[in-house]
């Protein structure tokens, strides 16, 4: 089990993308202890070192899964580095001038086993990311069913949140990086082999990580690129202070909807295993002051959304915000 980076947690800080900023710790506990269920409903993160809640696919290793994951097509993103950034396949259509940072690749799941064993230096790299369905073998099914579903069905009720969307299974190769974004979900993400590193920024980081446009393929992650920051063009990224958490197999990172998170497959660590569980957020009760900084991203996408769609033209977007904006409320 991964501890606070000391000797015996099976990795070292070694294997940790070096970058521009401080972090502070992640706080790590017992699912157990009450200030746990505290944060949950505050929408603060937490690192639950004892939830097993996939303990029964802790023993989900390749060869394993390609016994058992049956014949079905998996999703398999390539990326000409180690980056592998989300985008919106829709949104890429409308916009020609797009670069695609990845392709998608469905294969057969022994297919993508054989291209991660027989993966050489400079090849492209991959990651598997899946929602888990019902073709897979039976075997998948039990283990499956096996999950804490008492405790995880306990927290969504109890938070009010809305239905599980899926499970995601993530099988990446190491140093993978999953660039900073949030997603509109909550997320309790279980790590089940190898060891992940994730950072964390609150919901007002908005300024500071400078979003892609809402119509652009890339909404919802951050133009900075954290290996080259751009401080010209985005000086307020200097401001950021994550908070951090190396996960190891059996331990849950909740990551509340609306947190930017970074997440990089520690380098020199094999191939890493993670199943995220992402459910709809609780439906607004009573408007109370001050807003949260949730509530005020949320009206930001939707007045963005407005406008463009009022426009109908991107161009005219910047400006027609602008002219609201410079010399009256600046
Ligand atoms: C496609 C989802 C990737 C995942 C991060 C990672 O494990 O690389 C994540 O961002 C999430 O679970 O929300
Ligand atoms: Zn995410």
């Amino acid at each position: 089990m991964a501890t606070n980076g000391s000797e015996k947690c099976g990795w070292s800080a070694s294997q940790l993308r070096k970058y521009s900023f401080q972090t502070k710790p992640i706080s790590r506990m017992s699912h157990k202890d009450p200030e746990a269920d505290r944060l949950i409903a505050n929408g603060q993160p937490v690192l639950l070192t004892d939830t097993k809640l996939v303990s029964t696919a802790l023993h989900w290793d390749l060869e394993y899964l390609v016994g058992n994951l049956g014949d079905g097509q998996f999703s398999v993103y390539e990326s000409k580095d180690q980056k592998f950034m989300y985008f919106d396949e829709k949104k890429a259509k409308e916009m020609k001038s797009f670069e695609h940072p990845t392709r998608r690749i469905e294969m057969k799941f022994k297919d993508f086993v054989e291209k991660i064993k027989n993966h050489k230096p400079g090849d492209k790299k991959i990651y598997l990311q899946q929602t888990l369905n019902d073709d897979v073998g039976k075997r998948i099914v039990i283990d499956f069913l096996g999950f804490n579903w008492t405790w995880v069905t306990e927290q969504q009720k109890k938070n009010g949140w809305g239905q599980l969307t899926s499970n995601l299974l993530l099988i990446g190769q190491e140093g993978n990086v999953t660039p900073v974004h949030y997603d509109e979900q909550e997320n309790f993400f279980a790590q089940v082999q190898g060891y992940k590193r994730i950072l964390l920024f609150p919901p007002d980081h908005f300024e500071m990580l400078y979003p892609y446009p809402v119509h652009h393929p890339h909404d919802r992650q951050s133009q900075v690129d954290f290996d080259n920051p751009d401080l010209e063009k985005f000086p307020r990224f200097k401001e950021v202070e994550p908070i951090e958490a190396v996960v190891g197999p059996g331990e849950v990172l909740y990551i509340p909807m609306y947190w930017w998170h970074h997440v990089e497959s520690l380098q020199n660590g094999g191939q890493t295993t993670s199943i995220n569980f992402w459910y709809k957020s609780a439906p607004t009760g009573k408007i109370e002051y001050p807003l949260k900084p949730q509530q005020k991203v949320a009206m930001m996408r939707n007045i963005e959304k407005m406008i463009t769609e009022a426009l109908n033209n991107h161009e005219e977007v910047g400006p027609f915000m602008k002219a609201m904006v410079l010399g009256r409320y600046s």
